[in-house]
């Protein structure tokens, strides 16, 4: 299936710093891809680059079939893009904004006011659409913007930073609401963000975008693996005594094909493997002859996923406070 967006060695400098370097990136119809990267990063160069709105100094964007630097019109008719720094006309009310902005887009004048209202009810402001938006909360103004984005009935949509200044509930609804679009609407959609755990609840996959350089994609077993190798999951078993010998049941476990890796530390077994297997890790012990006190588990997450990426990046920061 042709991808939706399809990115090849796109670069982008400002004078001697460069901002995005060698961006490639195919996300195909459908899914919901989070680039998630710090301030600065290159994010929103990037998404630009995409509308067309900023010229790559090399690469190409491809956005629905169309180059985006050479028609980036073509684009922003399948784009809906919603900027982190929305905008609107305060004395009008949430439904004269959209209509405004559905003029704009050139959308046909019969049953314009129509088709706003059953937008306003999709994205949850019915009734509030006839209050003007000086009223709105922070989550009320984000679902007039993408509200905006969706009345041109666009392909893909780009959300820059969708859930910046909203509160914890808020960012639970508009990322449910994502959800319910990409699922009920078949949409695409690319947003970005610098917040872990707001995009680990909503994207199929993830891009980590730092300094300017997409280090890796991936759903999250995928980075995972990527980073951690095999060891994605640790189980650490507590004994009530030490045991007697500690090769008899490296031996036993060695026939494990999930377990990487087996650590005896006095009464303490830390296992090493490539998915959760903690209840067969337990019988085999119980067989065994073993009393446990205690079991703990974790999985890597997206926290440790991003840490580990900035460990691993921290000679690269300091390029910009260099150029
Ligand atoms: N027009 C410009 N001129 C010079 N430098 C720029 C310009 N636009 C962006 N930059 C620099 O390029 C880098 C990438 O900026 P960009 O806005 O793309 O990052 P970002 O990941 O979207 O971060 P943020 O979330 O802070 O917007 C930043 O260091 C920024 O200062």
């Amino acid at each position: 299936m042709e991808a939706i967006i399809d990115l090849k060695n796109l670069c982008k400098s400002y004078g001697s710093y460069v901002a995005v370097d060698q961006l490639n990136l195919k996300i195909p119809h459908g899914e919901i891809f989070g680039l998630l990267g710090p301030n600065g990063a290159g994010k929103t160069t990037s998404i630009l680059m995409m509308l067309g709105l900023t010229e790559p100094d090399s690469g190409s964007a491809i956005i629905c079939g169309h180059n985006a630097t050479r028609d980036p019109i073509k684009v922003k008719r399948v784009v809906g893009y919603m900027p982190d720094n929305l905008g609107f006309y305060p004395q009008l009310t949430g439904l004269e904004n959209l209509v405004f902005m559905a003029r704009l887009n050139g959308l046909a004048e019969t049953g314009i006011k129509e088709n706003a209202r059953k937008i306003l009810e999709l994205v949850g402001l019915k009734a509030a659409s006839d209050k003007p938006a000086s009223s709105y909360s922070r989550g009320m103004k984000q679902r007039l913007g993408l509200a905006e984005v969706l009345i041109k009935k666009p392909k893909l949509i780009i959300l820059d930073e969708p859930t910046l200044g909203l509160d914890p509930s808020g960012v639970k609804e508009f990322l449910e609401l994502i959800k319910s679009l990409q699922r009920e609407q078949g949409l695409t959609v690319l947003l970005s963000s610098h917040h872990l755990h707001h995009v680990q609840q909503v994207c199929d996959r993830v891009g980590i975008f730092v300094d300017g350089k997409l280090l890796a994609t991936g759903d999250l077993p995928t980075l995972s693996h990527q980073l951690f190798g095999n060891t994605g999951v640790e189980t650490s078993i507590h004994l009530t005594e030490e045991l007697a010998d500690p090769a008899i049941l490296k031996a036993e476990f060695s026939t494990f094909p999930e377990i990487n890796g087996l650590i005896v530390n006095d009464r303490i077994l830390q296992f090493n493997t490539t998915q959760d297997i903690t209840p067969k890790i337990v019988r085999r012990l119980v067989e065994l002859g073993a009393n446990i006190q205690a079991i703990s588990h974790k999985q890597y997450g997206l926290d440790e996923i991003y840490a580990k990426y900035f460990e691993k990046n921290t000679n690269l920061t300091p390029k910009h406070e260099s150029a």
